[in-house]
C-alpha cells in the first residue's frame, strides 16, 4: 500500500541582518507550503539573520535578534500543523554554532548544529562558528527565557540527532556537509532516516550547478531516500549571488527543481512522494549488512503522522513524477545571475539607477547588456504580477504614478540606466558609433562627450608647473611619457563618471533623488594580468563582470546577439579589443593582446592553474609543458610563465582597490574576499625561475621530461 507524503522546500531571497524581512519571507514560505498540503518545510541555511552576515556573526545582538524573530515564528498559529526546519545561529555553552531548529506546533523538537563548516574560497564559517564535529553526540540545551515563555519548554536536545514520527524518520545535513567525503547522509540513511533535509547558503559560480546536482543525486542514488534541498537566493549584501535551485530528489531522481535565477523573493517547491518507494529501494542485502555496522542516532520522537491518511489512502492523490534536471548555458548564467544581483543591489541600496562609461569595446558592452537583461527580467516579473518587483520599480524610478510605469525593458532602461561615451582625439568613429547604437537598442539614456579639453588642460597644467611636456612614444616620447599620457585619460574618465553619476538625474529634472551607482567593467583576465590603470574606470561602485573571463564575455555577447535580439552586438565581437589611449597611425593601432603579451586564452589557462590548481611558477611551467606541447616550445612556455608571474605580482596592489564584483569564476583574483595573497611580492620569483631554467637545461641535454628526476 502506498504511503504518500507531501514535502516542501524553498529558496528565499534573504538579506543579511534584515531580521524582519527575513522573518516575513520565512512565514510566507511556510504558509505557501501548508496551502500546498505539505507536512514538512525546510528553509535555507541561517535564514533568520541571512547567510552572509560575516563578522556580524561575532556579535551577540545577531543571536538575540535571531531568537526574537524565531519566537514570533514559533508563536504564529499560521506556522502550526507542519514540521519546520529553520536555520539560525545559536550560542551553546558560550560557543557559536550554525544551527537548524526543528519544531512542530510551536514546540522545539531539537537543535542540530552544523558538524563540518565551509571554510574555503569565499566561505569563512570557522571565523565565527565552532564545528560540532562529534557525530551522533547530543547534549541538553537550556532555552533562552524569551523562548521558554512561548513554548513552555525548559530544555531541548542539541546535537547530531534525528526525528522519528509515527510514519517516518527525518535527519539533517547542512550545505558543506554534503560536499565532504564522509557526508552525514550515508550514516543517516543506514540508520533508517528516510527524509534528509539540506539547508544551504550556496553561491553561484559559472558551470558549478552540475557539481551540486550530481552530489544530491548520488546521495540518494547510492543510499536511497528523499533529499529536500533548500538554498538561499539573491544578493544578500556582498559579492556572492546565492543561486536558489531548491530541489526534491528521491532515490536518485529529481522530482522538483526550483529556478536558479529569478526575482521572486519566495519560491516554494512541493512534491508528493511514496515512502514505500524508499523502503523498496533500500531492500538490498549489502545495505542491510552495512546498516549493522553503522552508528545509531538518538531519535527525538514526534507523536504525529506526517502522512495521516496512510491507513486509508486517497487513490486520487498522484505521486510526483521524476523529471530531467535543467541546466542553463554558461552564456545564460551570465545574462541572468549578475542581472538578478544588480537588481537586488539597486533596490536594497535604494539607488536611482546606474551609470556606465560605455567605450564601444566588449567589456563595457557586456556590462550594458547585463543591465538590459536585468530590465528584461524586471518587466517580465511585473507582467507576471510580482507585486514586490512592481513596488521596487516605483522606488528605484522615484515615480509612484501608475501611468508612468515602464512597459518595456527599454522604457525601464531609459529611466534608470545611463551610458556615456567619453571620447578623445584617440577615439575612433567606430567605437563611438557602436556605443551610440547599442544605447539606442537597449534604451539607455546616452551621453556623448569629448574630453580632449580636459585632458589637454591637465597636461598644460603639468607643463606650466614643471616646464616639461610629455609626448607619445610614436612621436618620439619615452615609455614613461607614453604611459602617463594614457593613464591621465583613463583616470579622468573615472572622475567624469562620478560627476555625471551624481548630477545626471538632476539634469533630467529629478531633484534630490540621490545619485546613480557607477558600474565598472574590468574582467577577470585583465585584473589578473594587471592590465588596467589604477583608479580609472575600473574603479567604480560595483562591477557585474569582474568575476567573468574575457572568453566567457565574448561567448555571452555572441549568444546575446540572437537570444536578446541585439544584432548590433556582432560588431562588438568582430572588433579588435583596443584601449584607444594612443594616437592611431598608418603603422600602429593599439591592441590589448599585443600590449599585454598574452592572449586571453593563455590568461584563462594560466589563471586557472594559478588559482584552481594552486600552481606556483615551477609547477605551472611543468603542467604547461604538457598542455601546450603542440603549441609552444619549452623556452616559450618558460618565458610566458615568468612573465605571467612578473605582471601578476607587480600589479597585485591594484587588486587591493578592485571594485567589488559579482563572484562568478573559480580563478577570480579578488583580493578582498576570494584570493587572499600579499600585494608586495618579489616579481622575480628567483628560485622558481632557477628551477624552470634547470628543467630547460636538462631538456636541452636531450633528457626526456618523463624519465628525468626533478627535485
Ligand atoms: N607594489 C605596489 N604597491 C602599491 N602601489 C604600487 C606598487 N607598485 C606600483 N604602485 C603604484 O601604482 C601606480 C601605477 O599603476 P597605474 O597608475 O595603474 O599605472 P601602470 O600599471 O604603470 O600603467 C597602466 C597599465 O594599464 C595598461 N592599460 C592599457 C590600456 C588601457 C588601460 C586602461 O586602463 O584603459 C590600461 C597600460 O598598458 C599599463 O600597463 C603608481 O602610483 C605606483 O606608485
Ligand atoms: N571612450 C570611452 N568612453 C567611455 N568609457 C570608456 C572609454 N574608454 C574606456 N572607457 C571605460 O574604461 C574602461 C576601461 O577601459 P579599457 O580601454 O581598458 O577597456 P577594456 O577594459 O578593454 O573595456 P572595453 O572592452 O569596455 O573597452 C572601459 O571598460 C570603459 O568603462
Ligand atoms: N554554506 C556552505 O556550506 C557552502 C559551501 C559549499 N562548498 C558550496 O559552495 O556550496
Amino acid at each position: 500500500m502506498p504511503h504518500y507524503i507531501t514535502l516542501a522546500t524553498c529558496s528565499l531571497n534573504q538579506w543579511a541582518m534584515d531580521f524582519e524581512g527575513n522573518r516575513d519571507r520565512i512565514v510566507e514560505s511556510i504558509v505557501i507550503a501548508k496551502e500546498r498540503g505539505a507536512s514538512m518545510r525546510v528553509g535555507p541555511e541561517l535564514e533568520v539573520p541571512g547567510y552572509g552576515c560575516l563578522d556580524h556573526f561575532l556579535e551577540n545582538d545577531t543571536y538575540l535578534q535571531s531568537w526574537e524573530m524565531y519566537s514570533t515564528i514559533l508563536s504564529n498559529p499560521d506556522t502550526y500543523g507542519i514540521l519546520l526546519d529553520i536555520g539560525m545561529p545559536v550560542i551553546h555553552k558560550n560557543r557559536r554554532y550554525n544551527c537548524r531548529i526543528l519544531s512542530y506546533d510551536g514546540k522545539i523538537l531539537l537543535i542540530r548544529p552544523k558538524i563540518f563548516l565551509a571554510n574555503d574560497g569565499n566561505y569563512r564559517e570557522m571565523r565565527y562558528f565552532t564545528p560540532w564535529l562529534k557525530t551522533q553526540y547530543v547534549e541538553d540545551f537550556n532555552l533562552p527565557v524569551l523562548i521558554k515563555k512561548v513554548t513552555n519548554q525548559e530544555v531541548v536536545r542539541f546535537g547530531d540527532l534525528v526525528i522519528s514520527t509515527l510514519d517516518t524518520v527525518i535527519g539533517c545535513e547542512t550545505c558543506e556537509e554534503m560536499f565532504t567525503p564522509q557526508a552525514p547522509h550515508v550514516s543517516l540513511s543506514l540508520d533508517g532516516v528516510e527524509i534528509i533535509t539540506n539547508s544551504s547558503g550556496s553561491h553561484h559560480e559559472l558551470r558549478k550547478l552540475n557539481t551540486r546536482v550530481s552530489l544530491i543525486m548520488e546521495a540518494t542514488r547510492k543510499c536511497g531516500g528523499v533529499y529536500l534541498y533548500s538554498n538561499q537566493k539573491g544578493c544578500d549584501g556582498d559579492r556572492l549571488y546565492y543561486d536558489g535551485c531548491a530541489m526534491i530528489v528521491c532515490n536518485g531522481e529529481i522530482l522538483a527543481q526550483g529556478k536558479q535565477f529569478s526575482l521572486d523573493d519566495v519560491e516554494v517547491l512541493t512534491a508528493v512522494i511514496d515512502l514505500e518507494d524508499v523502503r523498496a529501494y533500500r531492500a538490498l542485502a549489502s545495505h542491510g549488512i552495512q546498516s549493522r555496522l553503522s552508528p545509531v542516532y538518538e531519535r527525538k520522537h514526534l507523536d504525529v503522522e506526517l502522512s495521516p491518511d496512510s491507513m486509508n489512502f486517497d487513490i486520487t492523490v498522484e505521486p510526483t513524477a521524476p523529471r530531467p534536471c535543467f541546466y542553463h548555458l554558461p552564456e545564460e548564467e551570465i545574462a541572468l545571475g549578475p542581472a538578478c544581483w544588480l537588481w537586488d543591489y539597486l533596490r536594497r541600496c535604494k539607488g536611482a539607477g546606474f551609470f556606465l562609461p560605455l567605450s564601444g569595446g566588449i567589456d563595457s558592452c557586456a556590462t550594458a547588456v547585463i543591465v538590459y537583461s536585468m530590465c528584461r527580467l524586471v518587466i517580465e516579473a511585473c507582467d507576471a504580477g510580482n507585486e514586490q518587483v512592481k513596488k521596487d520599480v516605483k522606488l528605484v524610478t522615484r515615480d509612484e504614478n501608475d501611468d508612468n510605469f515602464p512597459k518595456t525593458p527599454q522604457e525601464l532602461a531609459n529611466k534608470i540606466f545611463h551610458t556615456c561615451f567619453m571620447g578623445t582625439s584617440n577615439s575612433s568613429e567606430e567605437t563611438k558609433g557602436r556605443a551610440l547604437e547599442l544605447s539606442k537598442k537597449i534604451g539607455s539614456y546616452h551621453v556623448n562627450l569629448n574630453m580632449d579639453t580636459v585632458v589637454s588642460s591637465i597636461i598644460s597644467l603639468f607643463e606650466v608647473t614643471t616646464g616639461k611636456k610629455p609626448i607619445y612614444k610614436i612621436f618620439g616620447g619615452s615609455n614613461i611619457e607614453n604611459l602617463a599620457l594614457q593613464n591621465i585619460q583613463a583616470r579622468l574618465r573615472m572622475v567624469l563618471a562620478y560627476l555625471f553619476a551624481q548630477l545626471l538625474p538632476w539634469t533630467r529634472g529629478k531633484k534630490d533623488v540621490g545619485g546613480l551607482l557607477v558600474l565598472g567593467s574590468a574582467n577577470v583576465d585583465e585584473q589578473l594580468r594587471g592590465y588596467l590603470t589604477k583608479y580609472d574606470c575600473s574603479s567604480a561602485d560595483i562591477n557585474p563582470i569582474g568575476g567573468i573571463s574575457k572568453n566567457d564575455l565574448k561567448r555571452f555577447i555572441t549568444w546575446s546577439t540572437k537570444s536578446l535580439q541585439l544584432p548590433i552586438l556582432k560588431s562588438f565581437v568582430d572588433a579588435t579589443p583596443t584601449a584607444e589611449l594612443e594616437p592611431v597611425t598608418k603603422e600602429y593601432v593599439q591592441s590589448d593582446e599585443a600590449d599585454m603579451g598574452f592572449t586571453y586564452d593563455e590568461l584563462s589557462v594560466m589563471g586557472r592553474l594559478r588559482k584552481v590548481e594552486k600552481c606556483g611558477p615551477y609547477s605551472m611551467f611543468i603542467k604547461l609543458l604538457h598542455i601546450w606541447k603542440d603549441k609552444k616550445t619549452p623556452e616559450e612556455i618558460a618565458t610566458k610563465v615568468n612573465s605571467f608571474f612578473w605582471y601578476y605580482s607587480v600589479n597585485r596592489h591594484k587588486q587591493t582597490v578592485s571594485t567589488p564584483s559579482y563572484h562568478a569564476e573559480q580563478y577570480s583574483p579578488d583580493d578582498n574576499r576570494f584570493d587572499l595573497r600579499p600585494f608586495l611580492i618579489d616579481p622575480r620569483f628567483s628560485w622558481g625561475r632557477h628551477k624552470i631554467s634547470s628543467v630547460l637545461d636538462k631538456m636541452k641535454a636531450n633528457e626526456k621530461i618523463d624519465t628525468m628526476t626533478v627535485d
